[in-house]
């Protein structure tokens, strides 16, 4: 029998970021569960509308999505996998449209920012934003707009009958987000884990935190990401997601035997194989320009 195409859920429509990484981990051959929102995505997979959700949860450019690590806790889905995809953003328009005669540019937020050189060199574009880099696409599409450019993906230009005017136009070529899978506790078999994500809570006095650090230095597993969230009505609480990466599985369990004791509300929020490519470690590209400024957006639109 044909194995089932896994139902993956995305906040966004086919042809985003999302869906790009979600075709980096399972492969092309996916069935894309399209929602309005990363809440939506945790719900389809509740009511088995979907077998996964792949969730952006942070840029090297804009930092963690704050949000979404809250979703993490609140649905409680093991985290099964991840994987780093470089943001590429090319400029696309419908077929004929020549760039003088462009009045908009459209995208998502984080895309935006991450082109302010380019549009450093034309201020008079007005920038509208959107939740979604493919949808741009797709309305220049459907509604035939000639005034109007999308920032997207190649997938999206493709699927949306655009044309490409300018390729790469993102201001810092290393530019990666990272995504997780998460899926339901009865999918959730990962063989070999070497990276899990934590969740846990440290009493408010000197060294608590310190203490927990100190044992995963003791041990050698290395920490490679460390995010604190405010607990909701409990001033100075803090929940501390900390991500953690492993050679040797029994000296993690040993680690694990012993922060139980230095924490409280601990939780696993999943093991998984840590996403390795050669690419994420390749040595940086030039920059265009050496100063680093972000666009104003309100600057721009006021023109
Ligand atoms: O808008 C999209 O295509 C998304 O999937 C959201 C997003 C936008 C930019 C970088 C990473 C994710």
């Amino acid at each position: 029998m044909k194995p089932k195409k896994p139902r993956v859920a995305i906040q966004g429509i086919r042809a985003s970021f999302h869906e790009e990484a979600a075709f980096r981990y399972f492969g092309e051959d996916i069935i894309t569960v399209e929602c309005n929102s990363f809440k939506q995505t945790f719900e389809s997979l509740k009511n088995g509308e979907a077998d996964y959700v792949v969730m952006a949860i942070e840029n090297s450019i804009a930092g963690s999505i704050l949000p979404n690590y809250s979703l993490l806790m609140s649905y409680s889905f093991p985290v099964v996998g991840e994987v780093y995809l470089p943001i590429q953003l090319h400029l696309m328009a419908l077929p004929g449209v020549r760039f003088d005669d462009v009045k908009y540019v459209t995208s998502h937020p984080i895309a935006i920012r991450q082109c302010v050189d380019f549009f450093d060199e034309y201020p008079h574009l007005k920038i509208v934003e959107s939740n979604d880099t493919a949808a741009c696409a797709k309305r220049i599409r459907d509604e035939k707009l000639t005034d109007t450019v999308a920032i997207a993906n190649t997938l999206a230009a493709k699927l949306y009958e655009l044309d490409v005017l300018e390729r790469r136009i993102e201001s810092n070529k290393k530019n990666f987000t990272r995504f997780l899978i998460l899926t339901t506790h009865e999918n959730a078999k990962v063989a070999s884990p070497d990276k899990a994500s934590l969740c846990f809570q440290v009493s408010n006095e000197v060294g608590a935190l310190a203490k927990v650090l100190n044992i995963f230095a003791e041990q050698g597993i290395n920490m490679s990401k460390i995010q604190s969230m405010p607990v909701l009505g409990k001033p100075n609480e803090y929940n501390f997601y900390v991500d953690v990466e492993w050679e040797e599985t029994r000296k993690y369990e040993l680690t694990i035997k012993q922060i139980l004791k230095y924490t409280h509300n601990f939780n696993i929020l999943g093991e998984y194989k840590r996403y390795f490519e050669e690419s994420l470690h390749e040595r940086p590209v030039p920059k265009r320009s050496a100063e680093k400024r972000y666009i104003d957006i309100k600057k721009i639109n006021n023109k």
